[in-house]
Formats: C-alpha cells, sequence, structure tokens
C-alpha cells in the first residue's frame, strides 16, 4: 500500500492531515473542532475510530484546536515533544496519562512500518516541529508554519517523493493589506511565515529529481490566491535556474475549506 495522505483542511482557520499505510493512520494536527474533523475525515471515508493517534506540530490554536476532544472522543494517543506538552496543558483538557505520548524534537518513532521523524523548524511557539514519514524507500515531509527554512529542515526534507510546504503570503499583498503592522512584522519575521518567493527559492534548492510534487499550505485568505502562489513559486524557481515540466513535477492545491484527494507518495 504505501504511504497515502490527505490535507484535510489548511490555512489560520485550522490545520489538519492525515497520513496512513498499511497498518498505521495518523492525524497531524486537529486544529479545527473535532465535529469539523469529523466531517473532513467522512469527505475522505475515514472516520477517528481508524486512527491510531495524533501528531502535533506546535500549540498554535490553528493546530490544536479539536487536539483535547478528538483523543478523549477517540481514546487517541498524542505525541508531542515536552515544550509542546506543556504549552497545550491549559488548552487540552484532561488527557489519560497513557495517551501523554513525548516525541522529542529530532527523535524517530516507528509506528508498525510507518516511520515518523520530527525536526525542528523556526516559528514563535514553545518548540515548534516538522514531521517526515517513511514506508521503505517512500518519503513524505510535512512542513508549514516557517519564518525560514534552516539547513537542518533543508536536510530533513530532501529527497521527500512528495512535499507538503508553506507557501503563506505574497509579500506586496502583506506589505499593502489590513493587518496591524506589529503582525505584518511578525510573519515576515524568522519566526513567523514562509512566503510565496521563500518557499520557490528553498524548493529550487531541493529539486533533484526524487520530488514529484509539491503541496503549497497554509495559504493566507487574506494575503494570497494559489494560482498567485503557484506563479511566484514556479518563478523564483525558474530564476535559480531550475526549470521543471509539469510531467516530472507538479504544485499542489490545499484548501481552507475541503481536504485534498487521498494521495499516494509512490504514484507519479
Ligand atoms: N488579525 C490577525 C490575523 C492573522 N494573524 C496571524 O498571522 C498569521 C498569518 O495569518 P493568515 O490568515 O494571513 O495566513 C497566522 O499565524 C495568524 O494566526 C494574527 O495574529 N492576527
Amino acid at each position: 500500500m504505501g504511504i497515502s495522505f490527505t490535507v484535510l483542511s489548511s490555512g489560520s482557520t485550522g490545520n489538519a492531515t492525515v497520513v496512513r499505510n498499511e497498518d498505521t493512520t495518523l492525524l497531524i494536527d486537529a486544529g479545527l473542532s473535532a465535529k469539523r474533523i469529523d466531517e473532513l475525515l467522512k469527505e475522505r471515508d475515514l472516520s477517528g475510530e481508524e486512527l491510531d493517534g495524533i501528531l502535533v506540530t506546535h500549540e498554535h490554536s490553528d493546530h490544536v484546536k479539536g487536539l483535547g476532544a478528538m483523543a478523549r472522543k477517540y481514546n487517541l494517543p498524542i505525541y508531542a515533544n515536552e515544550k509542546t506538552w506543556f504549552a497545550i496543558s491549559n488548552a487540552v483538557g484532561q488527557i489519560a496519562d497513557d495517551n501523554r505520548r513525548i516525541l522529542e524534537t529530532g527523535a524517530t518513532r516507528e509506528f508498525e512500518s510507518l516511520r515518523v521523524e520530527s525536526f525542528g523548524i523556526s516559528h514563535d511557539a514553545a518548540e515548534p516541529v516538522g514531521y517526515s514519514f517513511y514506508d521503505g524507500a517512500e518519503k513524505l515531509s510535512v512542513a508549514t508554519d516557517l519564518g525560514y527554512v534552516s539547513d537542518k529542515v533543508k536536510q530533513a526534507i530532501s529527497d521527500a517523493d512528495v512535499l507538503v510546504l508553506e507557501a503563506n503570503h505574497d509579500v506586496e499583498m502583506l506589505r499593502m493589506g489590513r493587518y496591524p503592522w506589529n503582525i505584518k512584522r511578525r510573519i515576515l519575521s524568522d519566526i513567523g511565515h514562509l512566503s510565496n518567493e521563500m518557499a520557490g527559492a528553498i524548493l529550487s534548492e531541493l529539486l533533484t529529481g526524487r520530488t514529484k510534487r509539491t503541496y503549497l499550505a497554509h495559504l493566507s485568505r487574506d494575503h494570497n490566491m494559489m494560482e498567485l502562489a503557484k506563479m511566484t513559486v514556479r518563478d523564483a524557481m525558474e530564476d535559480r535556474g531550475c526549470f521543471y515540466k509539469d510531467s516530472e513535477f507538479r504544485l499542489c492545491d490545499t484548501y481552507y475549506d475541503r481536504p485534498t484527494p487521498w494521495d499516494k507518495v509512490s504514484e507519479p
């Protein structure tokens, strides 16, 4: 079967992704109400009963809003590093001791045949992380909420067959937009969010021929549009000498209000 995934919802109104293989199904973040996550799972013919656990990237509410409710409803273990556990302790409510699992940043954990590696990212949270998933030779990496992409992150996500990468904003739209200056400054900072241009620059460094597609994620509804994000990413790659054919590499959409189709990492 290999790795399949669906991005259930992406953006500052709520983030959740399902990654599964033949024996494990994991939810990455639970940033919407449990009721909404249940609806999104149902749209992809899944139920919370089929989940084996929830991996948390960081404590911001668009990543943990439904975390406690999902864990209680389906008796799911939650995996997060110690600092993130501390940061979510009030928001998450009562969680059974057995469901409080520590997955330290940089650690690897085997969920039967699905191997998960966490890696540290730069964002204004206690100890934010991204995750890479491995099954045999297949690799999927998920990296959103990044102010910038460090060499360590590049190393962690390089050679992924499929990548879910943040392309939060168009810098000019953000500069001209309605957010107060302190929020704009935060978003543009090294602990904020990745712009379309920066996502393209990173991809130009990472494309080795192995990465077949990248899902552009966590798009701002105020300061971005999917077509603009794709065009800017593509231009940024070409400016750096990275040309590709759509048959070799594709940029794919994520949505804030509906799940992406199931994607099999092994597929071309
Ligand atoms: N009034 C606001 C609006 C947004 N934020 C934060 O900014 C980041 C980007 O948000 P987008 O919706 O434009 O993607 C995100 O971290 C929001 O939480 C804010 O703090 N205040």
